[in-house]
């Protein structure tokens, strides 16, 4: 089995759970297909008990709302699925309505890189009901795990304070495509370099990388690997020292830098992938700089992730560069983000949006109804609080009172007057047309650490973070109260 192109035949849309499709034909029986909705992507808690998430994976919804079509195998495949009785499950109608189907719906996203928290919309889809319906577990895909990595990335950037981290995971990742996307989320959220050398080539991510085990034990001596591997790479050399004994690693590579240096080559410093990373690092600089080394790097791997890392660091390792890899892209500690697809508003029959509420025992779990948007209020360039808002609510005011969606009590005022405003939420789509300019993907990593750059340090603390505050103009939160309410039948007990 081919497993790129063949496999997929060329189209995603069938890349949805069963009753996407089952909905999609009964809202299409039901006369209900056209009528135009409002659906929310959000995550109800950040990753990692981290106090910020990255947003990742915009260009991927992207790509896959241009190609949102089904094809003739799929249409073919559609066709002929059967009911337990025998009888069709979509009727031919439904398959023909299909087959014209394009995506024309608006579509508007907070952009890549952008610091983001629980409850604010992350993309906001507006259109027809059957096209919203059908959107929702592909981009429900991409953003969870690529907004999952960019944070794991962010964090462990963070940790690494100012050091270069490259990412080593596409051997551990989950599968394929796992990989690749992980590698890209990986640089938005701050990596320097990725070894996946396809990530390199699809996103024009940097790749770089050291050498293995394996080359020094197919010498009979380390020294001779060494020499061979500076002979083919003299500009490349990152000389891997653990493989036998590290002391004795770290004395080769000196050996085979001194005889680079004399044909005008710098090696560019060792590799400890085992052992007590604080201890070895320490006696590689110091042996490095005793041999007139000092600018040669310790490059350290081995199971790295944030806490190692700040452990590492609190331990005054001397380690320049962090190879990571299993820990990063598999979101060790938080395989999944948690994010949802909500219908938030219904355009009613007079062309009014009729709000949507699911109620919950558990009030975490209650959506923030209504065609909703969301300004960032920064003070002197800090970020100071999110709120989530209806445009018709707050035309011409400027003190907002921001109320936490899961405790009321917990609240903040805020004059606009005296505050820089941030719309979070860039049109993306206009009735199925693209009308976003997609940054570069280091513009997208620079936006990240731009992003960050707006919050306070107690926000990027990686234990215990101070909580930022995120919440609902007053009159949405009546509002969605009222809503529950109702949906609940509470006047009437
Ligand atoms: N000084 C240190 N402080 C905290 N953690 C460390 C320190 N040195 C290494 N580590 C971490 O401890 C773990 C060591 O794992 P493990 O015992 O499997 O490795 P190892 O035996 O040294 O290496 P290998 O199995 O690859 O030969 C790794 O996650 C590594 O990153
Ligand atoms: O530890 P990670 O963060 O996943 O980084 C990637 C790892 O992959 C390589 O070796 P591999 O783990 O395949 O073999 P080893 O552990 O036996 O060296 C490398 O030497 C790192 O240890
Ligand atoms: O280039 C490296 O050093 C590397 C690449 C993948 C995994 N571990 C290490
Ligand atoms: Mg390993």
């Amino acid at each position: 089995m081919k497993i790129t192109k063949d496999l997929y035949q060329g189209s995603l849309a069938l890349l949805t759970d069963f009753y996407q499709l089952t909905m999609a034909y009964a809202y299409w029986k039901s006369g209900k297909a056209e009528q135009e909705a409002v659906f929310n992507l959000f995550f109800r808690k950040n990753p990692f008990q981290s106090g910020f998430t990255i947003a990742a994976g915009l260009e991927y919804v992207i790509d896959f709302c241009r190609n949102f079509n089904f094809n003739e195998s799929d249409l073919a495949y559609l066709a002929d699925m059967k009911n337990t009785d025998g009888t069709v499950v979509f009727e031919s109608n439904f398959i023909e309505y299909l087959k014209e189907m394009r995506f024309t719906c608006d579509l508007e996203a907070v952009e890549e890189g952008t610091v983001i928290f629980p409850h604010t919309p992350i993309i906001k889809v507006k259109g027809p009901l059957i096209q919203c319906q059908l959107l929702e577990t592909a981009l429900l895909n991409i953003i969870n795990f690529q907004t999952l990595i960019a944070t794991k990335a962010a964090r462990v950037v963070l940790a690494a304070k100012g050091d270069s981290v490259l990412e080593f995971g596409l051997r551990r990742a989950q599968g394929i495509d796992g990989a690749l996307a992980a590698s890209r989320a990986s640089f938005i959220g701050g990596c320097s370099a990725t070894s996946n050398v396809m990530a390199g080539k699809l996103f024009g991510i940097p790749v770089s990388g050291t050498h293995a085990h394996s080359w020094i034990m197919s010498f009979d001596s380390e020294l001779e690997a060494f020499y061979a591997y500076a002979d083919a790479f003299p500009e490349k050399c990152v000389f891997l020292v653990d493989t036998y004994d590290t002391v004795n690693g770290i004395k080769n590579a000196i050996e085979v830098g001194k005889a680079l240096r004399e044909k005008g080559k710098e090696m560019i410093g060792v590799r400890i992938d085992s052992g007590d990373l604080a201890y070895f690092s320490n006696v590689a600089r110091q042996m490095l700089d005793e041999a007139g080394f000092p600018d040669a790097k310790v490059v350290a791997s081995n199971d790295l992730d944030e806490h190692i890392i700040t452990s590492l660091k609190s331990q005054e390792a001397s380690i320049d560069v962090w190879g990571v890899g299993t820990k990063l892209v598999t979101a060790y500690d938080q395989p999944a983000l948690g994010a949802v697809y909500k219908l938030a508003a219904i355009r009613d029959e007079n062309g009014n949006w009729d709000p949507k509420v699911k109620v919950s025992q558990q009030s975490i779990k209650i959506n923030i109804p209504g065609n909703h948007d969301i300004i960032r209020f920064l003070k002197n360039g800090k970020a100071v609080a999110d709120m989530i808002y209806l445009k018709e609510d707050t035309s011409g005011k400027n003190i907002f009172t921001i109320i936490d969606p899961i405790d009321p009590t917990k609240r903040k005022k805020v004059n606009s007057d005296s505050m820089e405003q941030l719309n979070l939420l860039k049109p993306i789509f206009n009735k199925g047309k693209k009308i976003y300019d997609s940054p570069s993907i280091d513009l997208i990593k620079e936006n990240t650490q731009k992003n960050l750059q707006y919050f306070d340090k107690t926000h990027k603390r990686l234990i215990n973070p101070h909580i930022y505050p995120v919440g609902l103009e007053e009159k949405l939160y009546q509002l969605r109260t009222d809503l529950v309410f109702k949906m609940k039948n509470y006047e009437h007990e």
